[in-house]
């Protein structure tokens, strides 16, 4: 069985899946590499035989991390890496390194999927974009801060702003005017995640002409899917592009 993770700034993504079927086997979300290696040894039926994984971390940090997985289940780790070009998509960057991973590879899995022009939106720590037109060339995107960054700086950056995440999630069930702290700022950076996608969907009417698909992903997505009905919502996308960029060979 193949060990697949996702490592972005708050949370480990990982799935097994096994080999050569590529059936998901077990997965879910973790919030430190301790837990990750709790949660693996005691799923029953899984038995590793080695990793593939996407890092927006720090070199050290990865490297940690895939030692560990080394030392506790004798399972090496391959990284995916950096390209100008891949499974047909031109990185459009300038530098084509400094693209986050974690965005190369949903932008392969959704060119993949689609093979026409795409926009693809991540919802995580931070909100990214990226444009992919019909014939594969990625335009480029947008970054700005998410969910948990957006209420974190209010919280931080204020003296007054302060509650708990129970209050935080009742506090979204409703949208009209916020009557409390927690129901203004909850709903008030909600619409601002709102507003950032329905930007972007204007964006790709005049860069991809309007015959695009659009994908969302990331642990936010959810926030945002109704208020886009036409939007293809694929929380396993990087996974599809993690494949493409570590094939098993
Ligand atoms: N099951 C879940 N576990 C953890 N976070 C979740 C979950 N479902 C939704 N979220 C939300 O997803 C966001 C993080 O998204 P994620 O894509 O994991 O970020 P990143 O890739 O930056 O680590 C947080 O705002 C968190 O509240
Ligand atoms: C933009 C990101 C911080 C998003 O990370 P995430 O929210 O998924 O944890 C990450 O893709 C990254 O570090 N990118 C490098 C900068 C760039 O893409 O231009
Ligand atoms: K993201």
């Amino acid at each position: 069985m193949i060990l697949e993770l996702d490592c972005g700034n708050s949370f480990i993504k990982w799935r097994v899946i096994s080999n050569p079927e590529a059936r998901v086997v077990a997965g879910g979300v973790v919030g430190s590499d301790e837990e990750l290696l709790q949660v693996l040894s005691s799923s029953p039926g899984v038995e590793l035989s080695r990793c593939r994984l996407v890092s927006v971390r720090s070199d050290e940090e990865t490297q940690q991390l895939t030692g560990k997985l080394q030392r506790a289940f004798s399972i090496d780790s391959v990284c995916a890496e950096s390209a100008q070009e891949m499974a047909g998509v031109r990185n459009g960057y300038d530098e084509f390194q400094r693209l986050g991973l974690d965005r190369w590879l949903a932008v392969l899995g959704a060119y993949h999927l689609s093979g026409r022009a795409c926009l693809v939106l991540d919802l995580g720590t931070a909100v990214t974009s990226d444009f992919v037109t019909a014939e594969g060339s990625h335009l480029g995107g947008f970054i700005c801060p998410g969910m948990p960054l957006m209420r974190n700086q209010l919280r931080t950056h204020t003296r007054r702003i302060r509650y708990g995440d129970d209050a935080a999630e009742r506090a979204l069930q409703k949208m009209m005017p916020g009557r409390s702290t927690v129901e203004a700022v909850e709903r008030g950076c909600l619409l601002m995640l709102q507003g950032f996608v329905q930007t972007q969907v204007e964006q790709a009417e005049e860069w991809l002409g309007g015959a695009y698909e659009l994908y969302l992903t990331g642990g936010d997505a959810f926030m945002v899917k109704d208020a886009f009905p036409q939007a293809k919502v694929l929380p396993d996308l990087v996974f599809v592009g993690l494949a493409i960029a570590c094939p098993l060979s």
